[in-house]
């Protein structure tokens, strides 16, 4: 199976919110890779994961970060593959740090930015797969079998209600 999505993260430390996306894409049956690669402790291992991407088959890459989340912009910087960030929810701030450093990218190089934390790396996965279902029938159908069964279950909720 080749793979096609890369999740990288700065540190072991965003894997508790990373895992999710990950799983998630397990679920989908879509083959990733995942990395710790970090803009400010390994810089040219960051700048050789971003530059042979494409060349490697990724087709889309997660990035999460912490604090001054640089990577997701680094890794933007030096590929044209779409790129999803992930603000981890940081101790100090609250992931409000991470959130505004990945959030505002300078005009031409965009960052595909989703909420804080668990929700977004959540979010991340289901984007990248979107992303893949434009050419990808199975993964669309996924897709579309998840939103029906999401409907069905808001339904089921508000019916529940006394
Ligand atoms: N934001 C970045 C980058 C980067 O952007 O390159 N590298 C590590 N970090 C972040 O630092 C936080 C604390 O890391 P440690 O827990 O290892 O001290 C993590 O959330 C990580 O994403």
């Amino acid at each position: 199976m080749t793979i096609e999505i890369g999740v990288v993260m700065g540190s072991t430390s965003d894997w508790p919110t990373m895992k999710l996306a990950c799983d998630l894409l397990a679920e989908y049956g879509i083959a990733y890779e995942k990395k710790v690669v970090s803009a400010h402790r390994t810089p040219d291992l960051m700048f050789d994961y971003a530059k042979t991407a494409r060349k490697r088959g990724l087709k889309v890459i997660i990035a999460g970060a912490g604090g001054a989340a640089h990577l997701p912009g680094m890794i933007a910087a030096q590929t044209t593959l779409p790129v999803i960030g992930v603000p981890i929810k940081s101790k100090a701030l609250n992931g409000l740090d991470s959130l505004l450093s990945i959030v505002q990218m300078p005009g031409g190089v965009p960052v595909a930015t989703v909420a804080i934390g668990e929700a977004g790396a959540k979010n991340a996965a289901l984007l990248a797969a979107q992303i893949l279902s434009i050419t990808d029938e199975t993964v669309a159908e996924k897709l579309a079998r998840t939103r029906e069964n999401m409907r069905l279950s808001v339904i089921e909720s508000s019916d529940s209600l006394e």
